[in-house]
């Protein structure tokens, strides 16, 4: 089946092929996978890697034998892991690789996640391969991302990619999990990412894996929903590759959205973690659809404990209904005392002029945009 064609690319490996048992880094899969990055650098097309398997490769050296693994040991494997990861990549390449490792935490501020992406950029330009992992010696649970999958989709919104390939150890998303049902059938081609989708995936059953199918078809709404195609591909079999080159899909491809979402709202709607709600009446709600900013004067309901410039949902009152989400100007402390006044009144009782947008316009995306 034909491809899309692309220019830049983001590839994100699963530790299953970075250390695919427990005797650390092996090349056995990596060396496809690095002539493919080898042939698409030499047609000009650009590549951003997003590995995983740091923890997968410190097995070697930190060993565990329990079933369960503790947070402390795997951010142990993860450290140590992390640069055999590197150097078992970059063995395999004439031009400089770079290692960036990023929490959720750069992700969700918008000036670190400007500033992130500028160095990808930057080292693109240079010709140079970013090879980005999650900084998982030092994440904490409120600070990660979680799974490389995500990760994956949000460096390809970061660098504007166009393809996001998902190289896994399965030949693409299946009707059911065929390690569970041998008898579930490949499905090529996804138009839409609806909640069916959604119910077809398992999870894993690789004890350093993270994601299973869920992650992925989550960074598969991400990166179409911000108009670049994304393909779950194994990445064991060496003619996954040849037919990438050859333009040929080897796998699931989820198909880009047509009318993709700016790249502020993509980053509100799909980085930003919400700390809290805002339960709004419908003359507020009708106002956000207009395009207009949240006041003081619509807010009927202040839930969570959030700070100013947390991301805040908000619910209609009379639907229940999540119409959007926004960075909050105010704590909820604040707006608990705020909420549905006049800003002329509270000037009047507080003694001081509040900013009157709770929620800037600018700062807003509402669902039904998408
Ligand atoms: N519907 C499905 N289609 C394909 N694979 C599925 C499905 N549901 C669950 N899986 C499982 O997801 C696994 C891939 O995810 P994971 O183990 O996290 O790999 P990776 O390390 O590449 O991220 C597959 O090996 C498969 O067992
Ligand atoms: N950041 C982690 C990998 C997290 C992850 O998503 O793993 P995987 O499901 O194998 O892609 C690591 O390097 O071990």
């Amino acid at each position: 089946m034909e491809m899309p064609s692309w220019q830049r690319a983001v590839l994100k490996v699963g530790s299953a092929l970075i250390a695919p048992d427990d005797t650390g880094t092996s090349s056995k899969y990596l060396l496809a996978i690095a002539r493919f990055i080898i042939e698409c650098h030499e047609r000009g097309q650009e590549i951003v890697l997003v590995s995983s398997g740091s923890a997968a490769a410190g097995r070697k050296h930190i060993s565990f034998d329990g079933d369960k693994l503790p947070v402390t040991i795997k951010k142990a494997m993860a450290a140590v892991g992390q640069n055999d990861m590197m150097a078992n990549w970059s063995r395999f390449f004439d031009f400089p690789c770079a290692q960036v490792l990023m929490t959720h935490g750069d992700l969700r501020d918008r000036a670190r996640y400007v500033s992130v992406r500028n160095t990808l950029r930057t080292l693109l330009e240079h010709d140079v391969l970013p090879i980005v992992n999650e900084n998982d010696a030092l994440a904490t649970d409120e600070m990660k991302v979680g799974d490389n999958d995500n990760l994956a989709a949000m460096v390809a919104t970061l660098v504007d990619a166009d393809a996001l390939f998902i190289c896994s150890d399965i030949d693409g998303l299946f009707d059911a999990d065929p390690r569970v049902k041998p008898d579930a059938k490949k499905i090529p081609e996804v138009n839409e990412i609806t909640e069916e989708i959604f119910a077809l995936a398992g999870g894993t059953t690789n004890k350093i894996a993270t994601g299973g199918m869920r992650t992925k078809i989550e960074a598969a709404e991400k990166a179409t929903s911000h108009g670049i195609d994304t393909y779950i591909v194994n990445g064991r079999k060496g003619e996954t590759f040849e037919h990438l080159l050859q333009g040929q899909n080897p796998g699931t491809l989820f198909k880009r959205q047509q009318d993709p979402m700016s790249n502020k709202k993509h980053w509100l709607r799909h980085t930003l973690i919400s700390q809290g709600e805002l339960v709004i009446d419908e003359e507020s709600a009708a106002a956000l659809s207009r395009g207009e900013s949240l006041t003081t004067s619509g807010i009927v309901d202040v839930q969570g404990d959030f700070n100013r410039g947390d991301a805040v949902v908000i619910r209609s009152g009379s639907t229940a209904e999540a119409i959007g989400k926004g960075i909050c100007q105010y704590s909820s402390h604040e707006l608990m005392h705020i909420k549905g006044q006049e800003i002329s009144d509270i000037a009047e009782a507080y003694g001081y002029s509040p900013i009157s947008e709770v929620i800037e316009s600018n700062d807003l995306m509402i669902l039904e945009d998408e």
